[in-house]
């Protein structure tokens, strides 16, 4: 085979390649304390070095590449991560390392449900939350003008961001978050349409000087900023490539996994402060507290400040979403609204009523707008939805009945779609029965668990 020439980092990202490969630990740790930006960097047809350490059954380069940072959660071109993998060839203590490897190792106390590997777009807690630290002011306000504090910027409730790809590996992610300090926002800070919430702080530990002086704690603390005005006008940002991504979808889902769950936190709060500017109970005006966590009402004896309030915390509404299976196994239900994109077809979905139980309310929303009844109703895996604070929680179903009754002032349609015609969408076959949501919606991931996609590698 005639030799091809290969730039100095195309070279070396094959060499790390291989050395996953061929399960070459020394090698592959050694090469990420080089060059730390290799660890999620992919070669032919989307593989990373976490995806050929789980194909071939190399348990210590996996645990190795997971210890260093590395992303699990990435896919190849066929839509596969490391864990589908690892399950599709049979090394299972790798697939189990690779589902446990943020939650400890308790998932054995848990009855199997086959949900294990599943982490859905906006799930992923980055930081740690400290929600101890919301209630301590002196705390909290010096970590707001630390110059090590991270704050991100919301105007609007759209997040500043910067666009283009700047690394190989992370074409997928088209906007990154712009990361803002305190000399940037201080103005912006005092200004009275201003919210400011505290996010958390980054779980590793840094410390700006060696040794740690007294009141160093080592925590990087993240907070949000929703502006009201464009603070665009005012504000000397760090990149000329700055701007504020329109919260819609698809834009919002192209961040990585790290900053969308940042996101998701941040933006469902902002957006309850945006939308309960009053006290709920009797009108009055309120004030902030607790890092953003809690709006108190400023009328001395107002019913809310007795006892607990949800109405005082930020607000999170279940959803439920689920794939219906017919019958006879072989068959899933999936529906249009009119606002869907010509072609496609999802879950169905609704709110879960108050009083009601995660099963019923999958059963009465399928009946709602499908007219088919259902029987066993089983969680698969969750998913927060910031737009603005939705929790959709996700089910497979078996149905009892097969005859369609859709109701049209939510549905335009709902059908059955073979097992082979939803498996031709996902291996993009020709010719496909209809269009899905994208991977990043719960929906895609249902379906996907459904069909066992890692069944065609
Ligand atoms: N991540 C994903 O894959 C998907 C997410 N979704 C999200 O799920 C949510 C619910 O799905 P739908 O089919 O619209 O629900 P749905 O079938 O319950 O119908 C929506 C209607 O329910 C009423 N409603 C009841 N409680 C509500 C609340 N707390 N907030 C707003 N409306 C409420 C409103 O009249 C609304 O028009 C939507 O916000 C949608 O964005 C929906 C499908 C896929
Ligand atoms: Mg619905
Ligand atoms: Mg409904
Ligand atoms: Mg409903
Ligand atoms: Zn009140």
């Amino acid at each position: 085979m005639a030799s091809v020439q290969m730039s100095p980092k195309d070279e070396m990202l094959a060499r790390f390649l291989d050395a996953a490969s061929t399960g070459n630990v020394a090698k592959v740790s050694a090469m990420i304390t080089h060059s730390s930006s290799l660890i999620n960097e992919s070669g032919g047809n989307g593989w990373t070095a976490l995806m050929l350490g789980a194909r071939n059954g190399h348990f210590k380069v996996v645990q190795t590449l997971l210890t260093n940072g590395c992303d699990k959660s990435s896919v190849n071109k066929s839509g596969q991560t490391a864990y589908d993998i690892a399950r599709f060839w049979g090394h299972k203590h790798i697939a189990s390392l690779l589902a446990n490897s943020r939650g400890g190792n308790s998932h054995h106390l848990l009855p199997s449900s086959g949900t294990e590997g599943h982490e859905n777009y906006f799930s992923r807690e980055y930081l740690n939350r400290m929600s101890e630290k919301r209630t301590d002011s002196l705390w909290l306000k010096a970590k707001q003008s630390s110059p090590a504090s991270v704050y991100i910027l919301f105007f609007n409730l759209n997040p500043l961001v910067t666009s283009g790809a700047d690394g190989a590996g992370e074409s997928e992610r088209d906007f990154k978050l712009c990361k803002l300090r305190w000399g940037t926002v201080k103005e912006l800070l005092t200004k009275p349409g201003t919210t400011v919430i505290f996010l958390g702080v980054e779980k590793q530990v840094k410390f700006a000087s060696q040794p740690p002086v007294e009141d160093e704690d080592g925590l990087t603390a993240w907070f949000a900023l929703n502006a009201e005005d464009n603070p665009m006008e005012d504000l000397q940002f760090p990149s000329p490539n700055c701007f504020f991504l329109k919260s819609t979808i698809p834009a919002l889902l192209q961040l990585s996994s790290d900053e969308a769950g940042v996101i998701a936190q941040a933006r469902s709060v902002l957006a309850w402060h945006n939308r309960y500017s009053f006290c709920p109970t009797c009108g009055s005006r309120t004030k902030i507290d607790e890092g953003g966590y809690k709006r108190t009402c400023l009328k001395e004896d107002c019913r809310s400040l007795q006892g607990i309030h949800n109405t005082c915390y930020p607000r999170v509404d279940p959803v439920v979403i689920m794939l219906v299976i017919h019958p006879d196994g072989d068959q899933c239900l999936l529906g249009r609204k009119k606002t869907f994109p010509v072609g496609m077809y999802s879950c169905l979905a609704g709110f879960i009523e108050p009083g009601e139980v995660i099963e019923e309310a999958v059963r009465r929303e399928v009946e709602e707008e499908s007219g088919i009844k259902v029987g066993p109703v089983q969680y698969v895996s969750s998913q927060p939805w910031p737009m603005p604070s939705s929790l959709m929680i996700g089910c497979l179903a078996v149905a009892e009945s097969t005859d369609i009754k859709v109701d049209e002032n939510e549905i335009e349609e709902a059908r059955w779609f073979t097992r082979q015609q939803v498996i031709d969408v996902f291996m993009k076959n020709s010719k496909p029965a209809f269009s899905m949501a994208p991977r990043q919606a719960i929906a895609h991931q249902l379906i996907k668990h459904w069909i066992g996609v890692n069944a065609n590698l």
